[in-house]
Parts: structure tokens; C-alpha cells; sequence
């Protein structure tokens, strides 16, 4: 089985507004991305192919080192314009450079506190046959439908909403169909759906989110000093 994980990296971090990439963000010393490469290398994935912030090539390899040395192969390219084009230079690398890749996984820098638990799940429903799997979580707020100048157009139904997170994961070939499909989506599995393809779910993890906001970043940090503080019981 071979399992390769993409991470996309190359966003700028405006929201987080922190005066470099997000994925070159420290909590406690240690860069959002050298947190999420690890979380991946501790379920298993053999091989990560980052895709960068251009200007931070060197960066990244850098700081991604010590990481390949501890059992995994970390490959860096530069990233590209949007998420997707960043997603998919990563996934032709990977199935250029890294011979037998049938599982791919696609996982965001930014949420660096995803759990080796849930890239196990994923990996695991991938495996049994299943060509697109996602982590998910309940919506637990009310959730309306608005029209452009804001007023309510109608309330879904939450239970059968979902928070969606990363990894996901694919069969190689569909993800490669569906980057080359000429689609567009926010996420790989939309991709992925709007080919038809059955997407399912598995429980995703509070920890998992994307840190996007300098409140995430805090609530971030507050995890690592509640978990620091758990192991030292
Ligand atoms: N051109 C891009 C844009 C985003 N990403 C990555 O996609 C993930 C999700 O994107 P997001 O959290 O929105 O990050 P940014 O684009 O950096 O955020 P912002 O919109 O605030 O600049 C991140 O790991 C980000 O680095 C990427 O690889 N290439
Ligand atoms: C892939 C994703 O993280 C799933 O929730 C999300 O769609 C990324 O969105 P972004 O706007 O590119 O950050």
C-alpha cells in the first residue's frame, strides 16, 4: 500500500495577518507545517510532498529536514497561485517521482493538531476500497441560507450537515482524474463528488482545525499548554 501525503503550504497566512507564510508560523517553537508533516510521519505516510510558498523553498527544506531523517521522505516544490494548483503540482510530483502511490492523502499545513488517529482512519477507509474519504465533524450551530444583500433565504437541516476537515483521501487515480477535470471546488473531495464518485465520511477531530484567525492560533496554543499539562500527570 503505497500511501503519499500532499500538503498544501503555499497560502500567505492574510487572515492570520503574522508577517510570513502560516505554514512558517511558530506555536511554541515549532512551525505550523513541521507539526502537521509530523502528525502524518507519526500514523505512517512514508512520503509527504509539500507544496511551498515559493519565495520559501530553502525554508522549508530546512525546517522540514530533521523530519525525513526520523523515517519519512519529505519532498518541497513550490506551490502554485491557489490551494488547488498547489494540490495539484503536488499530486503529478508524486506520481512522477514516488513509484507505487495508490493512496493519496490531502492535507493542510494549517491544521497541524490533526490527530495520527484520524490520518489513520482515513488511511484505513481508503484502503478497504472505498475511492474518496473524508473527516468530518457536526455542525453544532444553526445554520441559514442568505441572499447577497444578507437576508434569509432558508434554514438546512443540520443534521445532515458537516464541518469538513484533512486529511482526505483518495484513490490515486480518481484524485488525478478529478485534478484534471477542469472543475473547481474548495476542497479535493468536491472535486471528486461533482465526477460522481461516492465520498464518505469518518469522524473528524476538534483538534484538526484550520488555524486561519489569530483566535485560532490562540486556541491552538491554549491545546498545546492543556495537553503539556495532561502529560505531566
Ligand atoms: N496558493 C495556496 C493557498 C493555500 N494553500 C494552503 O492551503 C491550506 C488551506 O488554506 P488557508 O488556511 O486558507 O491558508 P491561506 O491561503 O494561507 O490563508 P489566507 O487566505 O488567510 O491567506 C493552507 O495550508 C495553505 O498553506 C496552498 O498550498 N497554496
Ligand atoms: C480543504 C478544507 O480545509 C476543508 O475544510 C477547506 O476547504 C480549505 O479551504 P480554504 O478556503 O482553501 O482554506
Amino acid at each position: 500500500m503505497g500511501v503519499v501525503a500532499l500538503v498544501p503550504a503555499a497560502g500567505r497566512g492574510e487572515r492570520l495577518g503574522y508577517g510570513m507564510p502560516k505554514a512558517l508560523v511558530p506555536v511554541d517553537g515549532v512551525p505550523l507545517l513541521v507539526r502537521a508533516v509530523r502528525g502524518l510521519l507519526e500514523a505512517g505516510v512514508r512520503h509527504v510532498v509539500i507544496a511551498a510558498p515559493p519565495s520559501d523553498v530553502a525554508t522549508v527544506n530546512t525546517v522540514t529536514a530533521p523530519l525525513a531523517q526520523a523515517g519519512g521522505a519529505v519532498h518541497v516544490l513550490p506551490g502554485g497561485a491557489e490551494r488547488s494548483d498547489s494540490v495539484r503540482l503536488a499530486l503529478e510530483h508524486a506520481v512522477r517521482e514516488i513509484p507505487g502511490t495508490t493512496i493519496v492523502l490531502v492535507h493542510d499545513a494549517a491544521r497541524a493538531f490533526t490527530p495520527p488517529e484520524v490520518v489513520r482512519a482515513v488511511i484505513d477507509a481508503v484502503a478497504a476500497g472505498h475511492p474518496a474519504v473524508i473527516p468530518v465533524l457536526p455542525v453544532t450551530d444553526t445554520v441559514k441560507r442568505v441572499d447577497p444583500e444578507g437576508v434569509v433565504i432558508d434554514t438546512p437541516d443540520r443534521a445532515s450537515l458537516r464541518v469538513v476537515q484533512t486529511p482526505q483521501g483518495f484513490d490515486a487515480a480518481v484524485l488525478l482524474r478529478a485534478h484534471g477535470s477542469g472543475l473547481h471546488a474548495t476542497d479535493d473531495a468536491g472535486l471528486v463528488e461533482r465526477m460522481g464518485v461516492p465520498v464518505v465520511t469518518v469522524p473528524g477531530h476538534q483538534d484538526a482545525m484550520k488555524i486561519t484567525t489569530k483566535f485560532d492560533l490562540a486556541v491552538a496554543e491554549a491545546l498545546l499548554v492543556g495537553s503539556a499539562a495532561r502529560g505531566a500527570q
